[in-house]
């Protein structure tokens, strides 16, 4: 079996040629200002063009309006959209007709029941994200190093499209896909040494981790 690895919340070359030295396929940037990961357009599309040909590249937005998402995805011109808000399956349906790229759509999970709430996304969407619910006194609707209970999706075919994050770390990250078999996984705070700041040192176990895991 193979991983696939996406490492989120790249602000900086130094790290993103980090991840990308580490082997991750798909790098991802945060256009959300509420967020310590933000990028402006500007320094997202200087990452971009570093990546590009080397990894792919996934924007991360949450419940953008048009004219913000057209802006950024023109200047970025990412290979994913990652739509991280309450975005509906119309919603998406609309942004992958418009841009024509891969979407990801982002589903909280945090009891069984939260897996039907995915189930129009496995039409809408290329691939179904899951992260786990924000905790209460979350001010981010992700991006906050909480796992959730992997045997949640332990009954799911792993050949549906999707992808496992939400509190993976380098010491989590080999039990999380024995558990669910995931063939993608995305970690951002667990690659960290403090809110925002990627750590190189992290970035590499955690692929190596991965990777051992899907042997
Ligand atoms: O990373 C952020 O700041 C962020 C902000 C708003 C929405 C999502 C965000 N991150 C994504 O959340 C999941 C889980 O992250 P973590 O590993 O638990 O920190 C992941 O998909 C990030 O890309």
């Amino acid at each position: 079996m193979t991983v696939e690895i996406k490492i989120c919340g790249l602000s900086e070359e130094r790290t993103l040629e980090a991840a990308i030295a580490a082997g991750a396929e798909i790098v991802g940037l945060v256009s959300f200002p509420k967020s310590p990961r933000h990028v402006a357009p500007e320094q997202a599309a200087t990452l971009s063009s570093l990546a590009r040909g080397r990894a792919r590249v996934a924007l991360l937005t949450v419940d953008a309006g048009d004219s913000l998402l057209g802006e950024t995805v023109a200047a970025v011109t990412p290979d994913i959209l990652q739509l991280h808000g309450a975005e509906t399956p119309e919603r998406v349906k609309e942004l992958r007709r418009r841009y024509d790229r891969e979407i990801w759509k982002a589903v909280s999970i945090d009891e069984a029941d939260d897996l039907r709430r995915a189930a129009p996304f496995w039409e809408t969407a290329d691939r179904v994200l899951f992260d786990a619910r924000p905790p209460r006194e979350a001010t981010l609707p992700g991006g906050n190093g909480v796992p959730f209970d992997w045997r949640l999706l332990a009954a799911l075919d792993p050949h549906r499209a999707f992808v496992l994050s939400g509190g993976l770390t380098p010491g989590n990250v080999a039990e999380a896909i024995r558990t669910t078999r995931a063939r993608a996984v995305d970690v951002s705070s667990g690659v960290e040494s403090a809110p925002g700041v990627k750590d190189a040192a992290l970035i590499a176990a955690f692929v190596r981790e991965a990777r051992a895991a899907a042997a």
